[in-house]
């Protein structure tokens, strides 16, 4: 079994307190025996336009990379740094990046679909005034087998977590902050859905909910098995939430309803 943590932590405009934050959660997860630890989006600033920019960093001079390299080096786990914004020839992206034990960078997801809506009474958001959108499906090798990740909105793109799967991810990790409208309505459906869908273990690590700041995030971080089954879920304080994983169980489910020698691509990619 393999213990995974994510860390629902409350994000504020203080950098330094987010980062010394989320160095002291993933501390405790590890130290109760996390192997892999997640963030959540954003973790270094608010989900909010105006904050992005003013806290971008470039990856080799990154106050919050270091200090993810560091935290991975010293419990000797993997952290997935949940996200932040990265500054890159002049454009921000929201960026996450993944530290092996060694405290090296192993994998890196800049956002690819950006969270443009307008929810009649409900959020509005342009994320594309902001930051600018990667271009490549993210999946990382570690110990415990291939890992898919992407970010937040990337989620609702079913596509995306089956190219993931048929890259031989058997875990996803999504970094989000999903919002007091859609939150409600469609956080736990999304990511049951994308776990029966493609037979994987879906985690989804959120910020803890701030009804006083610029964004509010739904919180209820999430662990979802390959049957569709929540493991775990937050509430939505600050939490760090924890699943045991048994990676053989993909396999069961995979064995039992044979989906990928049952697809029919030929039939609808076209
Ligand atoms: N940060 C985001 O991408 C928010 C996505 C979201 O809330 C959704 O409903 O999708």
């Amino acid at each position: 079994m393999l213990k995974v943590a994510l860390c629902q932590t409350l994000v504020s405009d203080k950098k330094l307190n987010n980062l010394e934050n989320a160095y002291r959660k993933i501390s405790r997860a590890a130290f109760n025996g996390a192997k892999i630890v997640s963030l959540c989006e954003m973790f270094n600033c608010p989900y909010s336009g105006q904050y992005f920019r003013i806290n971008a960093e470039e990856e080799d001079d990154s106050q919050s990379v270091d200090m993810l390299k560091k935290v991975a080096k010293e419990w000797q786990i993997y952290v997935v740094g949940g996200s932040i914004p990265e500054l890159c020839e002049n454009k921000v992206y929201n960026t996450s990046y993944v530290v092996n034990p060694q405290g090296e960078i192993i994998a890196k997801h800049r956002k690819i679909h950006l969270f443009d809506v307008d929810i009649q009474n409900g959020i509005r958001f342009k994320e594309s005034d902001f930051l600018s959108s990667g271009n490549e499906v993210t999946v990382f090798d570690t110990i415990y087998g291939r890992i898919g990740l992407c970010i937040c909105y990337d989620i609702r793109f079913p596509e995306l977590i089956r190219k993931m799967s048929l890259m031989g991810a058997k875990m996803v990790f999504v970094p989000a902050a999903f919002n007091m409208t859609t939150g409600p309505a469609h956080w736990t459906t999304l990511f049951r859905a994308r776990a029966i869908d493609n037979q994987v273990y879906m985690f989804g690590i959120s910020p803890a909910r701030d009804i006083n700041g610029a964004y509010t995030s739904y919180g209820h971080s999430i662990i979802v098995n390959p049957w569709g089954e929540i493991l775990n879920e937050g509430s939505e304080f600050e939490d760090i939430i924890y699943g045991e994983i048994d990676l053989d169980y993909v396999d069961k489910v995979r064995n039992e309803i044979p989906i990928y020698s049952h697809r029919k691509p030929e039939l609808y990619n076209k």
